[in-house]
């Protein structure tokens, strides 16, 4: 386990932090506001166009600057695992239009709460309001960082996610360029993205508010076309704005930094100048007795007729008869290419997005770190990386947070891990025990530690359903697990309780206790502990879902009630013991209940577990099953 800190509470700071703390890290994460999300709460209009559900080439597609810099985190946590990953941390998605995906509820702030939830169940440390002042290197390594308070907090590693320029209000204000440029790092000149258009002409503002679909934008510089695209654009009080602008601005915004961009707009994208020339004849035949201002509406919105008029140089009150060739033929002109010259961009006010940032030429695509200082990492914005809009900009933050969070992995050794989870009796244990010894790993059973906690509630005397007790109990509980002679063994605080764990009442405990989250925070971290270092094969209700998400092998072993009911009852009479089928069978069907009703980590089926149904196998059937899992899994 390393210690992280990571800087930035946004998308790829909340989604690096998650990440992090799954894969078994001390995760801190730092945020100067007062709440987490704050500009993610307001994208996509208050939705959250989270990312975008098309194939692989057309998200590296959708990237504008330096895409080949991203193909390596797409490749390893692209829009589906994004998709998946939120679906599993239980966030309803659907798919509109062009593949945008929203929240099912249409609400950020579900996708937040989904991240804060999922956060404080990993046990993330989150410190709001507070600052920090710099990052803490030595020796080219980074080893923690300085709050603004003055507080040196160690670490083994820091991700910096804290965004870029645009919507200032929500806290970016370019803290981490700062930080990184303090390092060494070069920073790519920021600039708005995704925003609107201010041009040289003041007519835009006569007709703002007026959308237009359908027409064709044509970008130019001194004839060099930067972008060409047939969609909706919008006028504004002082330029242009709407789709087709907003990604004109992310393809040509450098270009528009330094002047002379022109903006030629295609009125009738579907006639060629012949098909308009005839419509334009047509129309001033069948109006030849009116004034040229009044024979437009038939071509043009209403709003927009008094433009195009003034713009043609044709006099207003013209008789339509009157309208030589020429004028007609430069109107046509004007229609397939209306012109209005970009004086700038945008403010980051308004602006969707940050063009520039931390230099992709100094940073490793793989894993997100520094090239100039070891343990220090990017993510998100920061990053000199932007696409159009769909959904792609939050992708490339949460794609280049599990680059950086997940590569922490790889700088201590881990263990392989096969989970096994399933209902009460399903066979997991005695499988899980065999699979451990033919392959030489670790068997872990979970049960034992909350059956552990469940012997303290009972010692100490705690009424299970006093909340502040059960806190107090847990905290004062430390439990440990050990192995003699390869048998796992419980310590409660230091003394074997091995030999109380399957009274019926330490069991019943347990199950009640297991549902509350005081209970399964405390052994959470215990759990993916014991997993970090050694080969595990670990059972229990939720370590394919939640204690080890990114378990080599997942299984979920059931059978059916009655076939558990039996066996059980014949494993107790075998151990000489006084055993009631029809009780067995009842206990566990609650158990099932319980544990599957839970609002916390209950237990399910995890998408990519295999599902084993014992009812008919052998206990030698199962473990081979099991075991040739692993191999496939392990390539051999
Ligand atoms: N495939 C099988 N065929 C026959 N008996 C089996 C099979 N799998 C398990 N058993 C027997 O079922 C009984 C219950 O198994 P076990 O205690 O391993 O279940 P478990 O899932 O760990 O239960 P719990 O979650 O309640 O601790 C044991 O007596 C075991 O030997
Ligand atoms: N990962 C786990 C493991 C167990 N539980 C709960 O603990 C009870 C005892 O477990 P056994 O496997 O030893 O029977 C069990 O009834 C579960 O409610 C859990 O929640 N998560």
């Amino acid at each position: 386990m390393s210690r992280i800190v990571i800087v930035g509470g946004g998308a790829a700071g909340m989604y690096a932090a998650l990440i992090g703390a799954e894969k078994g890290h001390q995760i801190d994460l730092y945020e100067k506001n007062e709440k987490l999300g704050k500009k993610l709460y307001i994208t996509g209009k208050g939705r959250c166009n989270l990312t975008n559900a098309c194939d692989r080439e057309t998200l590296l597609g959708s990237v504008i600057s330096n895409p080949r810099f991203m193909y390596s985190s797409f490749y390893g946590h692209g829009n589906q695992d994004t998709m998946a990953l939120f679906e599993r941390i239980g966030l309803s998605i659907k798919t509109e239009r062009g593949n945008r995906v929203f929240p099912a509820s249409d609400k950020s702030s579900d996708v937040i709460k989904a991240l804060e939830r999922e956060l404080k169940k990993n046990q993330v440390r989150i410190h709001l309001n507070t600052e920090i002042r710099e990052i803490v290197v030595k020796e080219g390594r980074c080893v923690g960082i300085r709050t603004a308070g003055g507080e040196n907090v160690p670490a083994d590693a820091c991700i910096l996610a804290t965004g870029g320029l645009s919507y200032r209000t929500t806290g970016s204000t370019g803290d981490g360029y700062r930080f990184a440029k303090a390092q060494g790092h070069s920073i790519v000149e920021c600039i708005p993205s995704l925003v609107s258009l201010e041009t040289e002409e003041d007519w835009p503002a006569k007709v703002q508010g007026l959308s237009l679909k359908n027409v064709e934008l044509l970008v130019q510089k001194k004839n060099r076309i930067l972008y060409r695209e047939t969609g909706e654009m919008l006028f504004t009080d002082r330029g242009v704005s709407g789709p087709l602008i907003l990604t004109a601005s992310s393809v040509a915004g450098r270009d528009i930094m330094q002047k002379e961009v022109e903006l030629l707009i295609d009125l009738k994208p579907a006639l060629t100048h012949k098909q308009l020339d005839k419509r334009l004849i047509r129309e001033f035949e069948e109006q030849k007795n009116r004034q040229f201002k009044n024979c437009l509406g038939n071509l043009f919105p209403n709003k927009l007729i008094p433009v195009m008029v003034e713009q043609s140089g044709i006099a207003p009150e013209k008789q339509v008869n009157l309208i030589t060739k020429e004028e007609r033929k430069r109107f046509a002109e004007q229609i397939k290419a209306l012109c209005l010259h970009v004086k700038q961009l945008g403010g980051f006010k308004e602006a969707v997005i940050t063009k520039g940032g931390v230099s992709t030429r100094e940073v490793d695509p793989k894993t997100m770190e520094s090239k100039l200082v070891e343990g220090l990492y990017f993510a998100g914005e920061i990053l000199d990386v932007d696409a159009v809009t769909g959904g792609f900009n939050l992708q490339i933050a949460w794609s280049t947070a599990y680059a950086a969070a997940s590569h922490m992995k790889q700088e201590e050794k881990m263990g392989y891990q096969i989970a096994i989870d399933g209902p009460a009796g399903a066979g997991k244990s005695t499988i899980a025990k065999l699979v451990a010894e033919k392959l030489d790993f670790v068997y872990v059973d979970t049960g034992a530690l909350y059956r552990g906690l469940a012997v303290h509630f009972l010692k100490e005397g705690i009424d299970e359903t006093d909340e502040t007790a059960l806190t107090k109990a847990c905290e004062k509980a430390r439990i440990d697990l050990a192995y003699e002679n390869g048998i796992q063994q419980v310590l409660l605080n230091g003394e074997n309780i091995t030999s109380l764990l399957r009274e019926e009442r330490v069991g019943n405990l347990a199950s009640r206790v297991s549902a509350l989250q005081v209970v399964r925070e405390k052994l959470l971290q215990t759990q993916r502990e014991i997993a970090q270092k050694k080969n595990v094969v670990m059972d229990g209700r939720d370590i394919g879902t939640c204690v080890l998400p990114e378990a080599g092998v997942k299984i979920f072993l059931t059978a059916s009630v009655e076939t558990r009911a039996k066996r059980r009852y014949e494993q107790l009479t075998r151990e000489g013991k006084q055993a009631d089928l029809k009780k067995i069978e009842a206990d566990i069907q609650e158990r099932d209940h319980r544990d599957s009703h839970r609002e916390i980590a209950p237990l399910k089926q995890a998408k990519d577990a295999v599902l084993l149904d014992s009812s008919d196998l052998t206990i030698p059937q199962v473990v081979e099953r099991i075991i040739r899992e692993k191999e496939n899994a392990s390539g051999n």
